[in-house]
């Protein structure tokens, strides 16, 4: 979570915030819902209201020591800044409340426990006498077990994460032996990672017992020996109890902790609490024991009745959610889960995640490194968050930034600076919790994610959810912009996040290359070469132009012959304009195959432009890179949205919705320089010469999905018949988003508004909210107003009436498209 000075609780976090403590509680929300911050506002409140007696107290608590610091960096933050205006608040006396980890809390215990026992134990085993350890047992059980096929070397680092979730689950043999594995089994036709009360369990069972003593033997432990002799510990005598604990990521915490924290509980009060904040599609662990599926029951909580749901995220933008979502919705193993929060959107305007691919991992980091450049003029560098799978290839990039006078800092356990001058590289584990104005992950390839611990296929569809949740982690970290970089071959979860989400370059509309079937592709019968990977292309473009940027079919030709000296050229694709009849070429494109070289494509199309002087763009892609020049050769941001002066205007026609008499009527313009209009009302057409029109400007987008800015920048003007505007003052907006695609008001339509400062329930209506505007069916209630979205995906807003800023009311619609209806 971050500080936002004006951040005010919505109504579902001040109920959970500020609910009466009655024993405990699930709290599930989705990523950047405001559990921590729900979590963290709670404390003052139990504090103030019910921690009475003088050993009262409260814990917040979670797994991750990174999560941890960054809790206490807001909290302290928060309690800077509202203490003045909420004196109470946040005036905790401090030893009365505790924000730390599960493990910090357990080591003492293991400390007592040892001491008990009269021994000592190091932790400092690595990796490898680990799986030393766990290959020589494999050897020896091997002819103990010969029906086990998994006991075999290459199997080692699976088998080592079993043994660790076995004993994370503090599991008896048989308990383990009839243990859902990874809890999905709740589900009939879900696998078993292996076979219950089989030979292979008790051979894995047998190899854990030998792994824990050879190491306790060697004077060693593990984080598990130490949770499970600090439980013991616990057990015969608890130090410090809590009357109100409240656990952020519960999901990802093992089953051992969670026994632990149960332990620490003091439910004796009639107002303990024990709260659960709550997350599936965010557990990233095996040893995950909530978050693998497994119900509150089998720790000893009945749930039934005793949970709330947060479900809009505020953190992202909501096309960073759009992004995110798509890449879970598929998943069945994710949304069937019984805790699974189906995620609403909240209007927050930003723009679309950037998804680039490069042929190698050096040209990867240069397009970082340029990437921090030109991000660092709007972020500061602690705004920055570079998120990778694994450590290494955090180490990869940070030397490479600091090669090139980019301080990079990584940022785990042991350092938790969040506001050094430098830009923060995180592992995608750690990142958890935790977020960023601008993300970058990199490294998003192909072997690099999923990453597989075994060649076992039902070990690998298992671990591949895992995997996917870790991306949806990592995508969700960012609050402003997120970039997804990869290089040779990418991760396959990449193909999984809807393309309509993705774009190639931040400010160019453009979306990320996608695969257009052969059946699909248009000017089929012009094309010489179908099967060419130039015409996948140059398909995909295609596409782009006409649903992205609106154009029609008929302003587009491809194949367009340019003069060039005495020999003829063909540019792959020119989109036209309309001057009066006068067919204008403006954009000329080249596409070159995926691995081409752009230098030359770029070459080739500045020719082509300068022997064309109505070409005032020009685009070079191969797909992967994507070039936008002007007449002068100079990059820009993108080529123009398709606007209805581009089209012919000898016969303009044009779709009205008649909203206030709900019909639809077909404009045309002639174009005998009268400016008449002609309108087929359906059973008449009435001709309006220019004079029985009225010219209504064109004021920049408004949002029926997301508010946007106001732009008062005037655009264009419309001209309509008198007789559908009445006297009224009216003014247009263009609609961007797909909130009210249930009115058939679409992405780029035009709205016809009536300036007007009061509407009825039921009129549609652009209003302002703050400094942004949104177009929204009105409803009024007592004393509030909800604007309502056309579209289930899109949550209704609430508002004072007092607090609209009404701009007009809806009383037509001038689709872009007129095949729409
Ligand atoms: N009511 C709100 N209005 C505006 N911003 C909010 C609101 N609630 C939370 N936020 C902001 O949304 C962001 C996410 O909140 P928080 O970290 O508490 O969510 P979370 O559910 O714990 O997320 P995750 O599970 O992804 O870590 C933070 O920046 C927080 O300040």
């Amino acid at each position: 979570m971050g500080v936002g000075n004006e951040m005010r609780l919505n109504k579902e976090q001040e109920k959970i915030s500020y609910m009466k403590p009655s024993g405990h509680a699930l709290i599930k929300g989705i990523a950047g819902s405001g559990k921590t911050t729900v979590g963290i506002y709670r404390i003052p409140f139990l504090l103030n209201n019910y921690c009475g007696e003088s050993d009262d107290s409260i814990l917040l608590v979670t797994y991750n020591k990174t999560l941890v610091n960054y809790m206490n960096y807001i909290y302290s933050k928060i309690a800077r800044e509202y203490r003045e205006a909420y004196p109470s608040l946040f005036e905790l006396p401090k030893q009365r409340v505790k924000i730390t980890t599960v493990d910090s809390l357990l080591y003492p215990y293991f400390l007592r426990g040892a001491k008990r026992s009269d021994k000592t134990y190091t932790t400092n085993i690595g990796n490898g006498e680990k799986m030393g350890i766990v290959k020589e047992y494999i050897e020896k059980l091997a002819k103990d077990f010969k029906d086990v096929t998994l006991l075999r070397d290459e199997n080692a680092k699976f088998l080592y994460d079993e043994i660790n979730w076995i004993k994370s689950c503090n599991y008896l043999e048989e308990e383990y032996q009839s243990a859902d594995r990874i809890g999905i089994g709740r589900h009939e036709e879900h696998i078993q990672r292996i076979p219950k009360n089989s030979s292979t369990r008790a051979a894995i069972y047998q190899l854990m017992e030998y792994y824990t003593l050879e190491i306790n033997e060697r004077g060693k432990v593990d984080f598990n020996d130490i949770r499970s002799m600090a439980l013991e510990e616990v057990r015969r005598e608890c130090s410090k109890r809590y009357t109100h604990i409240i656990i952020d990521e519960s999901q990802d915490l093992s089953k051992l902790q969670l026994e632990f924290i149960k332990e620490l509980y003091n439910d004796e009060k009639s107002y303990s609490s024990l709260t659960f904040l709550f997350d599936s599609s965010q557990s990233i662990y095996s040893q995950s024991w909530l978050g693998n599926g497994r119900n509150f029951t089998s720790i000893g909580y009945n749930m039934v009745g005793k949970s709330k749901s947060l479900s809009k995220n505020f953190r992202t933008t909501t096309q960073i959610s759009q992004a995110a979502y798509s890449l879970l919705k598929k998943s069945t193993e994710v949304v069937r889960d019984e805790n699974y929060v189906k995620p609403f959107l909240v209007d927050k305007q930003g723009e679309y995640p950037v998804y680039r691919n490069f042929s190698n991992e050096r040209e990867e980091l240069e397009y970082l490194r340029e990437t921090l450049v030109r991000e660092g003029r709007r972020y500061n560098k602690n705004e920055i968050l570079v998120v990778a799978r694994s450590r290494n290839q955090l180490e990869i990039a940070k030397k490479y930034l600091e090669e090139n006078n980019i301080s990079a800092s990584i940022l785990d356990r042991d350092n938790d600076d969040f506001e050094s001058d430098a830009v923060r590289l995180m592992t995608m584990h750690s990142v958890k919790g935790i977020e960023s104005k601008l993300v970058l992950l990199i490294n998003i390839n192909d072997g690099v994610l999923p990453y597989y611990s075994s060649t076992d296929e039902t070990v690998r569809e298992l671990e591949e959810v895992m995997e996917k949740k870790l991306l949806y982690v990592g995508m969700t970290r960012a609050t402003e912009q997120l970039y997804i970089l990869s290089n040779g071959t990418p991760s396959q979860f990449i193909g999984e996040i809807d393309s309509d989400y993705l774009r190639l370059r931040r400010e160019t509309r453009c979306r990320t290359y996608s695969n257009i079937s052969i059946e699909d592709y248009i000017f089929s019968d012009k094309l010489l070469n179908k099967y060419s990977s130039e015409e996948k292309i140059r398909q995909w473009v295609l596409g782009e132009l006409i649903k992205t940027y609106g154009y029609p079919e008929e302003n587009l030709e491809i194949e367009y012959p340019v003069q060039l000296g005495s020999k003829k050229g063909f540019t792959d694709i020119a989109v036209f304009r309309y001057e009066g009849s006068k067919r204008i070429s403006f954009i000329l494109i080249e596409v070159k195959a995926g691995d081409s070289d752009m230098g030359s494509a770029l070459e080739q199309l500045k020719s082509y432009m300068a022997v064309t002087p109505q070409a005032e763009y020009g685009v070079a892609t191969n797909g992967r890179e994507l070039f936008i020049i002007n007449r002068e050769g100079i990059e820009v941001k993108d080529i123009p949205e398709f606007t209805l002066e581009m089209m012919a205007t000898e016969a303009e026609e044009t779709l009205y919705l008649d909203l206030r008499r709900d019909r639809k009527l077909s404009l045309v313009r002639d174009d005998n320089g009268s400016g008449e209009l002609k309108v087929d009302y359906g059973d008449i057409i009435e001709n309006y010469s220019k004079e029985e029109q009225k010219k209504i400007p064109i004021y920049g987008k408004i949002s029926a999905g997301i508010p946007i800015f106001m732009n008062n920048d005037l655009e264009e003007e419309i001209s309509l018949p008198l007789e559908l505007l009445k006297t009224e003052d009216c003014f247009a907006l263009k609609v961007k988003g797909d909130s009210m695609t249930g009115a058939d008001i679409d992405d780029g339509d035009y709205v016809i508004l009536r300036q007007d400062i009061s509407a009825n329930s039921g009129d549609i209506v652009a209003a302002a909210l703050e400094d942004e505007a949104t177009l929204k069916r009105l409803m009024k209630m007592r004393n509030s107003i909800i604007l309502l979205p056309e579209n289930p995906e899109y949550e209704e807003i609430y508002i004072n009436e007092q607090d609209v800023n009404l701009l007009g009311v809806a009383v037509g619609v001038i689709k872009r498209s007129k095949n729409v209806l």
